[in-house]
């Protein structure tokens, strides 16, 4: 089954479209759903969930506003020493990029095209 977009309409393009922003914005850090700077916090449901950030909503505000070493992408993310130096996203490539990471966590990280790489 195709994965449900933010605004709640299944989309045969959510998956490709969130899996190609992971491999520009996310893949430098959470390749296959780990985490290079702080093992304890993957993208796999385990760690999303003890760490409260299991949800769509709480994946798109950790990935808008950052936290900790994790940068901030929103367009109005706020300090900016807590935001990417790089492109900001736009609110949907968020709302895609929360639906893919959900997705994939409760797979367990399938292998997206461009892992390892
Ligand atoms: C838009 C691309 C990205 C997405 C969707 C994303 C998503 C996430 C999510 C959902 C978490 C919570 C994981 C958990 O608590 O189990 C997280 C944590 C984290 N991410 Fe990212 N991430 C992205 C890019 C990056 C990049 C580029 C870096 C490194 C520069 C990074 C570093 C971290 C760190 C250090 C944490 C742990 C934060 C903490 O709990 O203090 N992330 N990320």
């Amino acid at each position: 089954m195709w994965p449900m977009t933010a605004n709640g309409a299944y989309s045969a393009f959510a998956q490709s479209d969130g899996a190609a922003l992971f491999r520009k914005a996310c893949i430098g850090c959470h390749d296959m759903g780990g985490n290079i700077l702080q093992p304890g916090a993957t993208l796999f449901m385990n760690d999303l969930e003890r760490n409260g950030v299991a949800t769509e909503d709480e994946l798109y505000n950790i990935t808008y506003y950052g936290k900790g070493r994790m940068p901030g992408f929103g367009e109005k993310c706020t300090p900016r020493g807590q935001c990417t130096f790089g492109l900001r996203l736009a609110e949907d490539d968020i709302k895609l990029l929360a639906a893919f990471v959900k997705s994939q966590a409760e797979n367990g990280w399938p292998k997206i095209d461009g892992d390892g790489d």
